[in-house]
């Protein structure tokens, strides 16, 4: 069984229990009752032409199955007021509990305490976990193209985009572009980390960003350390970097964030004169 198998049956677990407390009904009557969802493909740039700054998405991220615990992270709402006022576009909260120590307990922290556009991630297998996120605010879901077939990519995105809400639609290798881009994806990242192996190699995006179809927003997902991680994903066209442990364990948060759109928007201005010439 591969990681992402192994989490996905522990998810799957967690939710069944979940629905057995508040079933899909009850779920449905709250996320109408939410404030309408805020707009993600416009604040990670989807709006400009050209695109000409780099946007981070900031994540709350306590564990991972890679690194074990990477920060303590007692108050998640005073971590995400740092990211926004660091100039974050989005953040990112993991719900998933058995593997990151993710909670919807700390998304609805988080929610209460920011007015950016919050992507909910976990691993989304199915449709309920699309109305919970819905029900406590969320604007951005994840798609892991890899953990879905086709049928289930289409309804899972179709009913997110019905919700008013976007989808991260997450891919590892050129095939699953084909397939993000054939169901219509907006919001498409390239993690770097594969999720069956763990193994990071940031020389993947690189490769694979030309294919992902013009009009997308494109998303660096995982292992950016520095500045110089940012500045190789931003010069590859990268419209924004998804980014947790470099985030959680810095002791200032918020300079890093408006260090890595500095880097990046240097970056992304050298491509575009580049492709001027
Ligand atoms: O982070 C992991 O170890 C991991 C393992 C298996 C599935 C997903 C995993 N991470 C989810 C992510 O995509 C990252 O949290 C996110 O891209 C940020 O990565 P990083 O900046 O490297 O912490």
């Amino acid at each position: 069984m591969s990681v992402l198998d192994d989490i996905i049956a522990g998810v799957r677990e967690d939710m069944a229990q979940r629905q057995r407390e508040l079933p899909l009904e009850k779920v449905q009557e709250r996320a109408a009752q939410a404030a309408p969802a805020l707009d993600a493909f416009d604040a990670l740039g989807g709006n400009d032409n050209p695109r000409g700054t780099l946007r981070v998405i900031s994540e709350v991220k306590r564990s991972s199955p890679s690194k074990g615990a990477l920060a303590e992270i007692t108050d998640p709402a005073a971590l995400a007021v740092r990211y926004e006022d660091g100039g974050a576009a989005v953040i990112s909260v993991l719900t998933e509990q058995r593997r990151f120590n993710g909670s919807l307990a700390d998304f609805d922290a988080v929610r209460e305490a920011v007015r950016i556009p919050l992507l909910r991630k976990d691993f989304t297998v199915d449709e309920y976990q699309i109305w919970e996120a819905r029900a406590h605010g969320a604007d951005l879901v994840l798609l892991i193209v890899a953990a879905l077939d086709d049928e289930q990519l289409r309804t899972f995105l179709d009913l997110t985009h019905e919700l008013g809400m976007n989808a991260l639609v997450e891919t590892h290798t050129a095939e699953e572009i084909e397939r993000a881009a054939a169901v219509g994806a907006r919001i498409i990242g390239v993690n770097v980390r594969n999720l069956k192996t763990l193994e990071v190699d940031r020389s993947v995006f690189a490769a694979l960003s030309e294919s992902i179809p013009a009009g997308a927003v494109v998303i660096a997902e995982s292992g950016v350390r520095n500045t110089a991680d940012v500045e190789h994903f931003a010069a590859n066209g990268a419209n924004a970097v998804l980014v947790g442990e470099a985030l959680v364990k810095h002791n200032d948060p918020a300079a890093t964030i408006a260090e890595f759109m500095q880097a990046g928007a240097a970056a992304i201005a050298g491509r575009l004169q580049a492709s001027e010439r």
